[in-house]
């Protein structure tokens, strides 16, 4: 034990000792030190013979009963990313197992690209659902790595293996009110693991071009509609808003200083089969199946809040349309070589609808009454409404949306009810 070891930690209640009391005591002191370290590490021995072995992921990339690592492991992945046609993509998908990271990257698997999926499965909600999805990716030909995007190390490994010629970065902190519960998470996946995946994507030879998701919730209090990207984004209404909106501006950043494509594409709530559960859609049908009371909000003046509902098929299109218009990033291996490509796309469907609308479809649907509780919009960080301007992506990247909510909801429910009532009219997937 060293001489500062010895010194307490509150300041100024150290008592000074005479020098042979001191030096008895430490005799006594080493002895027992000498005691209390062997049956320290006696016991230590005996756990690690005993405890089973530790989590895969912080264990050595080279051994190959971990998850990741390893040349079977590597295999897998140099597969799953191999482009099957001529001229096609290489695209690490991140939030793989995530509802949009689905459909997109079997859209994009579909088509012949390379795809390697990405996702640490976390139980913002029920992991079975994204163990379901992960099944069918698995079925389509893409393998998901099951890890986090904060996780630096694997992430240059993946891009040792692999020369990805894109990154579609989906995986994030998702919902607007679960941001007052769980501040940390849309730090820790909004803000922290973006700017990891950018330190990493940006030290890459080559480096890629990316696309990730912002959020429509970033024109939070505006007024005036629609939304267009030009209109400034600084009141947001919620912490996920906020996260969102930063990841823009630490995206410009990394386009500025390193030379990165970047294309951000603001999502307007999102809806379609393998849905997320803690989205009202999703949640009021399960809710109005079982006759449990809906909550519905409404705005200040009794009005019905609304929002611009954007069917998942047209959100692919979407998010290939940015790949596909993505232009090659400048720089590499840190260092910037020119100005690169910087975008930001609303995709939205642009005829908002009001939520009470949304609960007359589904009751007609599932052919049964919501008990509805009409509540005013409580502040926690939701808005009144959304409503998208979409000609810039419209001209610049071919969007077109082409469902519109009854049609959407129709082919939800349908999944829902195969997904899990199990009745016999299964969706095509
Ligand atoms: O487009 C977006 O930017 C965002 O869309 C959704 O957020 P939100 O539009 O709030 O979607 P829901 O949580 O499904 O809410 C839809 C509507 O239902 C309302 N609602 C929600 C819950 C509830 O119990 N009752 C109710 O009336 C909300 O106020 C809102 O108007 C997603 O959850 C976000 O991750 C996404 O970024």
């Amino acid at each position: 034990m060293s001489h500062l070891d010895d010194l307490p930690s509150t300041p100024g209640k150290y008592k000074v000792v005479p020098y042979g009391v001191l030096h008895n005591h430490r005799y006594l002191r080493l002895s027992k030190l000498t005691l209390w370290a062997s049956l320290f590490l006696a016991l230590f021995l005996f756990y690690l013979v005993l405890s089973p072995p530790a989590s895969p992921s912080r264990r050595s990339l080279n051994d190959s009963s971990v998850k990741y690592g390893g040349s079977h492991w590597e295999k897998q992945v140099r597969k799953s990313a191999r482009p099957r046609s001529r001229g096609g993509l290489t695209v690490l998908v991140t939030g793989a197992a995530g509802f949009v990271g689905t459909h997109v990257s079997i859209a994009l698997r579909r088509r012949g690209d390379g795809v390697l999926g990405l996702d640490n499965f976390n139980r913002y909600y029920d992991p079975k659902l994204k163990r379901a999805r992960q099944g069918l990716l698995e079925r389509s030909g893409v393998f998901v790595v099951e890890g986090d995007v904060n996780d630096a190390v694997l992430l240059r490994k993946l891009f040792d293996v692999v020369l990805f010629t894109h990154v579609m970065h989906l995986a994030a902190q998702a919902g607007v009110r679960y941001a007052m519960q769980n501040p940390g998470s849309y730090v820790n996946s909004n803000i922290a693991g973006f700017v990891n995946l950018l330190e990493v994507s940006k030290a890459a030879s080559p480096q890629p071009a990316l696309v990730w998701a912002s959020s429509s919730s970033v024109y939070g209090l505006n007024t005036k509609v629609p939304f267009s990207e030009k209109d400034p984004t600084d009141q947001p209404a919620s912490l996920y808003a906020a996260t969102k909106k930063a990841g823009e501006g630490i995206a410009h950043t990394y386009n500025h200083i390193y030379g990165l494509s970047l294309t951000g594409l603001r999502f307007f709530t999102v809806y379609g089969p393998w849905g997320r559960p803690d989205m009202a859609y999703f949640f009021f049908t399960k809710d109005i199946l079982k006759g449990k009371t809906i909550t519905v909000f409404e705005s200040p003046d009794k009005g019905s809040v609304a929002r611009d509902f954007t069917y998942i098929d047209d959100i692919v299109r979407g998010c290939l349309g940015a790949l596909d218009t993505a232009e090659k990033s400048t720089g590499s291996g840190g260092k910037k070589k020119g100005p690169a490509m910087f975008r930001i796309y609303n995709l939205g469907n642009t005829s908002p609808v009001p939520v009470t609308k949304l609960v007359t479809i589904l009751e007609k649907l599932l052919k049964m009454k919501a008990k509805r509780k009409i509540m005013p919009l409580p502040r926690n960080g939701d808005v009144e409404f959304t409503h998208a301007n979409i000609t810039l992506a419209q001209t610049e990247i071919g969007y077109k949306p082409e469902v519109d909510l009854e049609t959407g909801l129709k082919k939800f429910v349908k999944w829902y009810m195969g997904f899990y009532t199990g009745s016999k009219k299964k969706s095509s997937w």
